[in-house]
């Protein structure tokens, strides 16, 4: 299979980046993440999450970040909602997006939303419902797609029929996620060999944490798959609240180095994009998680 010739990046470092920071993070730092993001070009963003905030306690504000950023048009500003509350939310705060989130693990489900797999597709049923009655776009999640923190190895098996069902009542794209980072380049391309079989392989998206060094290299084997949308994180912000050593997902500096190597465009600004990973590095008082961002620094 011949490589994608255009790739579309998921910016998820507002949300699943900075859900994980322990330490408190201003309306105006995540205003100004989001902003430098829409500067350097990303088409998608993911701005924050309508969840409980006794769960994640840093996405708290997101309300308040979507009504002061400053939104471009042909850029897509989206949020988790985990339930139908969390939709109507969403909607309130003027969100035109949103996405949806499941476990191919029965364990993490339970530690991530309270509730089994099959109860949380229940639950996104009204949501889907009230998202075609708003004109509202919906995106899936796959969360655990291999491996789990708490059962150990998932297989591709077991992630192709929650995908399917994510698919099938609606979700315009599934994106698979490795929570944990510790998939590799072969588990990789078996997965979307299973679970395009079920879900056209156009709507499906990879989401790799970089734990164990792998995230990049299974970007690659995505792409040797046929898949062309990624979710990736400024700076490599973030980590996972329930498996310890996890990394954040692979940053997008990195993946944009890797995709312009090959030709393949995405219409974002390099330069920009590691400046806006140096701010917010920087704000946070952390390593920026890029090696693109720390190789620059260093010449
Ligand atoms: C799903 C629930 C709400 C179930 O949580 P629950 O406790 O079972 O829910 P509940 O319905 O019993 O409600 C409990 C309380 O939460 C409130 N509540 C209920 N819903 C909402 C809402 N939408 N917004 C605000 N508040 C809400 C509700 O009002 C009530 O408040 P109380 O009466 O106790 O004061 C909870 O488990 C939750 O919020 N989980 C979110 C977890 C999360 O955000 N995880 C991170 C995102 S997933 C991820 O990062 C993985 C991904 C996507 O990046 C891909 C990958 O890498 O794998």
């Amino acid at each position: 299979m011949s490589l994608p010739k255009h790739v579309r990046l998921v910016e998820v470092g507002p949300r699943d980046g900075l859900q994980n920071e322990a330490q408190p993070i201003s309306v105006a730092d995540k205003v100004r993440l989001v902003d430098d993001l829409t500067e350097a070009g990303l088409a998608y963003i993911e701005v924050g999450s309508f969840v409980s905030p006794k769960w994640v306690p840093q996405m708290a504000g997101s309300a308040e970040v979507f009504a002061g950023i400053h939104q471009r048009p042909g850029v897509t500003y989206a949020a988790l909602a985990p339930n139908l509350r969390g939709f109507e939310d969403a909607l309130a705060a003027g969100v035109k997006e949103v996405a949806v989130f499941a476990a191919a693990s029965e364990a993490f489900s339970q530690r991530n939303i309270n509730c089994s797999i099959s109860d949380s597709l229940k639950r996104f049923e009204p949501i889907m419902e009230a998202a075609r009655s708003h004109g509202v776009r919906v995106r899936g999640y796959v969360s655990c797609v291999l491996g789990c923190p708490y059962e150990g190895k998932v297989s591709a098996e077991q992630v192709a029929p929650v995908a399917r069902a994510l698919h099938d009542m609606g979700c315009y794209e599934v994106s698979l996620g490795d929570t944990i980072g510790t998939g590799t380049a072969g588990e990789t391309r078996r997965l979307f060999e299973v679970v395009a079989a079920q879900v056209p392989r156009e709507q499906l998206a990879g989401h790799f944490h970089d734990t164990y060094g792998q995230a990049l290299a299974n970007v690659y084997a995505s792409l040797l798959e046929g898949i062309s949308v990624f979710d990736s994180s400024v700076a490599g912000l973030g980590g996972c609240p329930y498996a310890k050593g996890a990394t954040g997902n692979i940053a997008s500096e990195d993946v944009v180095y890797l995709l312009q190597g090959l030709g393949i465009e995405t219409g974002i600004d390099l330069d920009r994009l590691i400046a806006a990973g140096r701010r917010i590095s920087s704000v946070l008082g952390r390593d920026n998680g890029s090696r693109v961002a720390r190789a620059r620094s260093a010449q």
